[in-house]
């Protein structure tokens, strides 16, 4: 398997995800935890042989260092695509045909599954990107040995990705696509499953509802229907914990999820 450099752009926490204001932990916290679970999963992704964090915050470097994944700072340029520019060219420099990928690192629900099925198809392209859920940004832009990264991040970077002949990839990845920037896209990720830094920050402690659409008496576990439409399998071991005798269809229940977004257990909203 092909192993990718996965360069994870962080900005200064006291500049960053200044739209997150007004949501239920501090910015600078927020944008840690998600660039800290972004380089969480991009180090489980099989695809992935080197991921290297680029910032030059102290903190944010220090933090990352922590989990293992490498760091670089930006260098003089003193924006986002001048420190992937600095970033990529002291790779290349040490490794002439490394096959380079940009991630962002506000992307707190992603799995290694979903970033490995966008880098394989990534393998087909010279350069190629993937636009965020909006269709507007850009969450990961490759470029193989042949070629350089030229990035174009900034507001509107999906077209200007495009325009630059990067391929646009067309796969799913919902975890992928997933950025957040505003307490909306924070509520769209933690339905996708938040990763742990992010989960611990209880941002999604509301409770979520839901009803009952399937439950199987002989394994005791099915699934439930969120309000939004989001179907969620719950397992043995999260009815077990329920102390609930079973559960009727349609009946309504409260949910707790894991930091992995995964149920946990399960209650009658009244409980
Ligand atoms: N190293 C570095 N990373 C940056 C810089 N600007 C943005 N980034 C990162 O690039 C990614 C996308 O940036 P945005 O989504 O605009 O995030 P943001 O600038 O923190 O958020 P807003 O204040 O809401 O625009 C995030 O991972 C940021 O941390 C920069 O100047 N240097
Ligand atoms: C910098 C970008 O992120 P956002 O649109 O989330 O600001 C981008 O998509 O290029």
């Amino acid at each position: 398997m092909t192993a990718w450099t996965v360069l994870i752009p962080v900005k200064g926490l006291a500049a960053a995800k200044s739209r997150l204001r007004g949501a239920r932990a501090p910015r600078e916290r927020l944008a840690l935890a998600f660039a800290l679970d972004t380089t969480r999963a991009a180090a489980r992704c099989r695809a992935a042989g080197r991921v290297i964090v680029v910032s030059n915050d102290a903190a944010v470097r220090e933090a990352v260092a922590a989990t293992g994944a490498e760091t670089i700072g930006e260098g003089p340029g003193g924006d986002l695509n001048a420190a992937l520019r600095h970033a990529s060219a002291a790779v290349r420099a040490g490794d002439p045909r490394a096959h380079l990928a940009a991630l962002t690192a506000d992307l707190p629900a992603l799995r290694p599954a979903d970033l490995a099925g966008a880098l394989a198809e990534a393998l087909r392209h010279p350069r190629a990107f993937v636009p965020d859920a909006p269709g507007t940004g850009t969450v990961l832009l490759t470029a193989l040995p042949d070629a350089g990264l030229a990035p174009g991040f900034g507001p509107g970077s999906a077209a200007a990705h495009r325009a630059s002949g990067a391929a646009e990839l067309r796969g799913a990845w919902p975890s992928l696509r997933r950025d957040v920037d505003t307490p909306a896209d924070l509520a769209e990720a933690g339905r996708l499953g938040l990763g742990p830094h992010t989960a611990a920050l209880g941002v999604m402690s509301q409770d979520m509802q839901g009803t009952v659409a399937t439950f199987d008496d002989q394994t005791r576990s099915g699934t439930v229907l969120l309000d939004d439409g989001t179907e969620l399998a719950y397992d043995t071991a999260a009815f077990d914990a329920s102390d609930l005798r079973l559960l009727r269809l349609g009946q309504r229940v409260r949910l707790e999820t894991g930091a992995d977004g995964t149920v946990t257990g399960l209650a009658l909203p009244t409980m």
